[in-house]
């Protein structure tokens, strides 16, 4: 493989912001203020990682900040570092304007340290009027008691902030430059399929690329991959998993011959969706030197159903296999796939997996069931977190087999990123995990899905963005647990869909209030026919990251103290923060316009 797209990754930026006085003033805090940097930088080298595993980047400006002609200096260090994201940190008063960071496209936030002796927070105060003056959105840091002057300890509080900014604004720096590579167009007239540069340019700074799925066949057909992959490829797969059962009517069953051919294009398909996105030196090797390059693709879309499917083996473990943080070749990064082309999925993925390191499963918000409606069909109501009823995450392709929940912490299912699962993790998802032959009513070309069934009591969120005409983007969230029904109602409830496809039982956290009345009313305002869950309740980091690509959150039940936004927005009103988001994002408008 070349080498990954992402290979310069950005770093972070941090600004030292000084009282510019000299004869006193600026020589009695230089110290104290580079410290306050270097211990932000530290703190975030050993906390953060990006999605490849290294830990991040921080680059500090040469000097403090104390006016214009440093800020300039520190701008021009930071461009040529490929500095994407920018934290100013000051113990003192410095000069708003005169020091703030003027980039547009930066996500910016400010630390002023909330200290007696020199007014750090004063500062901030000052500072972020003249970001919101200016147009350009800036989160304030302060934390909530006061420290004392050389403290170099950086609070709780300040923390937590710390990494919701810095993480989010990672995630856009990151996206930026990238692109969304469709392969076919659209899947079955479902909405994010029809991909909209304008969202990708506008708000994401990223492109659009579209290739005919018939690139696909070309390369099957010519053998525009790496053989040698494919034959390593192919004994991992019939080493490691189970073929489980072919449910299909005799009628429409395919023959074992043409079962093992299916499960060989499968594989190829994956080697070569893999390679459309980011290339593969191998193919140069083979003289196919434009294929070797790749798209510079951070996501892709499949479209599949139906022309592909209808005659071919399906992409469910191409998406399966790209979207877990495992294959043949051992651990790594997940590649980002969206099953029918749904875009606006494959960038909530790329959301939820550049924020949290881990691979992100790919539904359809395919069924509320009532407790009533349970109980019918069972026999008994459904008990403890499913009580209330539940929703059935369940699709054919692109839920990534980490979702099987075989991956553990003190005994409890969770997602890791892929330098912290061990060998015995990966061959737990995969044991948990059947492929089973395609059920050909679908798809009549074959192909094989991955069925399992995620375990209960993860904590995860679901989140989709939606466009709407009018009103553009917005994101929608919702946080909550898996659960895991008796063996008996599984059966039942499952044997109804497709039992060969992933299967996982949500419930979300109710509220009482509007869309988290009841689960019912989550599913009622679910805005498509798709979601994508992450891992963990990262709801507040999703909304950070929204605001900074100013994409409102239409639903979401994030506890309010997790919220943290841009100073700006509560310039825009502070009790109804919601209409607050909507208006914040309107009057400043994508990040990219
Ligand atoms: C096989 C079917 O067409 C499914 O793929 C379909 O129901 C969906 O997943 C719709 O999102
Ligand atoms: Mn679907």
């Amino acid at each position: 493989m070349t080498k990954r797209y992402l290979n310069d990754l950005p770093k972070i930026g941090i600004r030292p912001a000084i009282d510019g006085r000299r004869n006193g003033v600026r020589e009695s805090l230089e110290k104290t203020t580079m410290a306050m940097a270097h211990a932000t930088a530290q703190f975030l080298t050993e906390t953060l990682r990006y999605f490849n595993g290294q830990p991040v980047e921080v680059v500090i400006a040469d000097t403090c900040i104390g006016g214009v002609a440093e800020a300039n200096m520190a701008a021009e260090k930071f461009r040529k570092e490929g500095v994407g994201v920018s934290i100013t940190v000051t113990p003192c008063w410095c000069y708003g304007s005169e020091t703030m960071d003027m980039d547009p496209h930066t996500p910016k936030a400010i630390w002023g340290f909330n200290g007696t002796e020199r007014p750090g927070a004063v500062y901030l105060a000052a500072v972020l009027a003249a970001h919101n003056q200016k147009g350009l959105p800036a989160f304030g840091i302060y934390g909530e008691d006061v420290q004392d002057a050389g403290d170099q300890t950086i609070p709780q509080d300040v923390q937590e902030k710390l990494l919701r900014f810095t993480k989010a604004a990672l995630v856009v720096a990151m996206m930026r430059g990238k692109s969304y590579l469709s392969i076919g167009s659209v899947s079955m007239g479902i909405a994010g399929s029809i991909v909209k540069d304008d969202f990708f340019q506008e708000y994401l700074g990223m492109r659009n690329e579209s290739i005919d799925s018939t690139e696909l066949l070309r390369r099957l057909e010519l053998g525009i991959y790496d053989e040698e992959e494919f034959t390593h490829a192919y004994k991992w797969v019939k080493k490691n998993f189970t073929v489980g059962k072919d449910q299909n009517k005799e009628t429409y069953k395919r023959s074992e011959d043409k079962k093992e051919e299916d499960l060989k294009t499968s594989i190829k398909m994956a080697i070569i969706g893999r390679d459309l996105m980011i290339g593969n030196k191998k193919l140069a090797d083979k003289g196919f030197i434009e294929e070797s390059m790749g798209r510079n693709a951070l996501i892709a879309g499949f479209q599949g159903q139906r022309q592909w499917t209808d005659h071919y083996p399906n992409g469910d473990f191409m998406e399966t296999i790209l979207n877990s943080s495992f294959d043949w070749n051992g651990k790594r990064a997940p590649f980002l796939m969206a099953t029918e082309n749904d875009s606006l999925n494959g960038v909530t993925m790329a959301f939820g997996h550049l924020l949290t390191n881990t691979a992100q499963i790919f539904a359809d918000v395919r069924t509320y069931w009532s407790p009533k409606a349970v109980e019918r069909v069972t026999g008994s109501a459904p008990t403890g977190k499913a009580s209330a009823g539940f929703i059935h995450l369940l699709n054919s392709g692109a839920a990534a087999l980490d979702g099987t929940g075989q991956q553990n912490i003190d005994g409890k299912p969770v997602l890791k990123p892929f330098w912290e699962i061990t060998d015995e993790e990966v061959a737990s998802c995969i044991e948990a995990t059947q492929l089973r032959p395609a059920s050909t009513e679908y798809f009549r070309g074959g192909g094989f899905s991955t069925d399992f069934t995620t375990k209960g009591d993860m904590p995860v969120t679901i989140a989709r963005l939606n466009i709407v005409k009018g009103l553009g983007p917005v994101l929608q969230i919702a946080e909550g647990f898996t659960v895991e029904l008796d063996d008996h109602a599984h059966l039942l409830l499952d044997e109804r869909t497709d039992p060969t496809w992933p299967t996982t039982w949500f419930v979300p956290n109710l509220t009482g209030e509007g869309a988290f009345t009841d689960v019912y009313s989550v599913m009622a305002n679910w805005g498509a026919n798709h979601c994508v869950m992450s891992y963990g309740h990262v709801g507040a980091d999703f909304i950070t990251l929204a605001s900074m690509f100013r994409i409102p959150v239409n639903m979401h039940n994030v506890p309010a103290k997790d919220i943290y936004r841009p100073s700006a927005w509560g310039m825009f009103g502070t009790s109804q923060i919601e209409q607050a988001d909507y208006g914040a994002c309107k009057v400043f408008g994508p990040l990219y316009k």
